[in-house]
């Protein structure tokens, strides 16, 4: 069985391939090491051969989930490494390993799936845009706060910004002007989101017209989803790219 790791800065994804690496046996996602050890505990027979992770999080982080893994269930892990050029892409930034290995990864996923010229957008505690082209050549992207992080500073910076989880995602069932707290910030926030993908999507008609293919990833997706159709939402992108960066052998 493979672990596969995505270990961003508020949660781990993580899910375990069967033998072969075909079926998935399990998955979720945590917010800490340990979390991320009771779910792997649950799981019945688990037997874990290898596994590959991509981070974010800083070398000491990095280190000691890895040597948590090794210690607890004696595997060998792999984690992505920044590279200038790999399966076709190459990589845009002046310099290659400051780009962050999970846009690295969902770029090579999405490359791959499209076979020619996409767009990637992530939508995690950052939001993240990348432009690769036909020719794999990455043209460079975008980052700005996600929605947990909107919300969060408007929340921090205000006295009279509060209301709970509930309440928030009740409120994004539609996205008419707000008529409590929850829904004027909820709903401006989305509309946000929404906004930047919207002009994600005219700075690639400027590039390559009609010809490209857009992906969406990472856990609030849905919440843009609805303004571009004809996207490819593939939540497991970087977990794509990173079975191509750490193959089995
Ligand atoms: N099962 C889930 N657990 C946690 N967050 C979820 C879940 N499903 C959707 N989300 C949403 O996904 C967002 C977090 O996105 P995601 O997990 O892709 O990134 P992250 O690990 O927080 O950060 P990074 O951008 O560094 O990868 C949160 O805003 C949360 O609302
Ligand atoms: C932008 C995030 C936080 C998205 O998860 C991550 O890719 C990261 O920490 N990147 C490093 C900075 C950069 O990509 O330029
Ligand atoms: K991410």
């Amino acid at each position: 069985m493979i672990l596969e790791l995505d270990c961003g800065n508020s949660f781990i994804k993580w899910r375990v391939l069967g033998v072969g690496g075909g079926m998935t046996v399990g998955e979720g996602v945590v917010d800490s090491d340990l979390a991320l050890l009771e779910s792997l505990n649950a799981i019945v027979s688990l037997s874990l051969t290898y596994c590959r992770l991509v981070s974010v999080r800083t070398t000491e982080e990095t280190g000691a989930l890895t040597a948590l893994l090794k210690s607890a269930y004696g595997v060998s892990v792999a984690c992505a490494a920044p590279s200038r050029e790999m399966s076709g892409v190459r990589n845009g930034y002046e310099e290659y390993e400051r780009l962050g290995l999970d846009r690295w990864l969902a770029m090579l996923g999405g490359f791959h799936l499209a076979s020619g010229s996409c767009l990637v957008l992530d939508f995690g505690t950052a939001v993240t845009a990348d432009f690769i082209d036909s020719d794999g050549e990455h043209l460079g992207g975008f980052i700005c706060p996600g929605m947990p992080l909107m919300r969060n500073q408007l929340r921090t910076h205000t006295r009279k910004i509060r209301y709970g989880d509930i309440a928030a995602e009740r409120a994004l069932e539609s996205l008419a002007p707000g008529r409590t707290t929850v829904e004027a910030v909820e709903r401006g926030c989305s509309l946000m989101l929404r906004g930047f993908v919207l002009t994600q999507l005219e700075m690639a008609r400027s590039y390559w017209g009609e010809d490209f293919v857009v992906f969406l990833t990472g856990g609030d997706a849905s919440l843009v989803s609805g303004v571009v159709p004809e996207a490819r939402v593939v939540p497991d992108l970087v977990f794509v790219g990173l079975a191509m960066a750490c193959p089995l052998s």
